[in-house]
């Protein structure tokens, strides 16, 4: 199954613990990289006022299903120390699961697709980089993105993730 993730980070060295990530994703059997969005700097959205973020999106391939996907991407969440002070607040890193193949749950602890990826441009511009044919509950995320104001969006094209050793 496709399965694509959402990684953020707004405190500490936010480039190293995206890249620290990534690698730490695919560092356990059952999982095969795909590819990986350019970087974007976006403007905090929601919670209280907080710094930048980094933001970027990853594909993978994978078989596991998606509660196994889910812990994965908690326990790397919880190796970079990420404290959780409030909902929406800053974070050390933040990995989101953003669609795990044809997969739709209502589940509190794992929404999928994700229940608010469809109206977060910090989501889909990366995505739309990376997979420009993407599609989200049948719709083009291109097209999700044309409804979307993306001035807090900037690509930083000093900043490329390299694909995990
Ligand atoms: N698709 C999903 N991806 C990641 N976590 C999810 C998903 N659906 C539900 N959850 C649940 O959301 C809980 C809280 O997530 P978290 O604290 O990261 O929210 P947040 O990142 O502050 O906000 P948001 O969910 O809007 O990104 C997690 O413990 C997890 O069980
Ligand atoms: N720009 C930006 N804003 C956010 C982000 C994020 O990753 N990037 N994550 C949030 C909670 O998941 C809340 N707000």
């Amino acid at each position: 199954m496709k399965v694509v993730l959402a990684l953020g980070s707004n405190l500490g060295d936010r480039f190293d613990t995206l890249q620290g990530a990534l690698d730490a994703l695919f560092d356990a059997p059952g999982f095969g990289f795909v590819a990986v969005s350019p970087v974007y700097e976006t403007d905090p959205v929601g919670g209280p006022e907080q710094g930048h973020y980094l933001n970027a999106v990853v594909i993978a391939e994978s078989s596991l299903d998606p509660r196994a996907i889910l812990e994965r991407a908690q326990s790397v969440e919880n190796a970079f120390g990420r404290i959780r002070m409030e909902r929406w607040g800053a974070r050390t890193l933040d990995v989101d699961l953003i669609m795990v193949g044809d997969v739709v749950s209502g589940d509190p602890e794992l929404t999928l697709p994700h229940p608010r990826a469809h109206e977060r441009a910090f989501v889909l511009v990366p995505w739309s980089r990376v997979d420009p044919e993407a599609t989200l509950a049948g719709r083009r995320v291109t097209d999700l993105l044309a409804g979307l104001d993306q001035k807090g969006v900037r690509l930083r094209a000093d900043l490329t993730l390299q694909r995990p050793e």
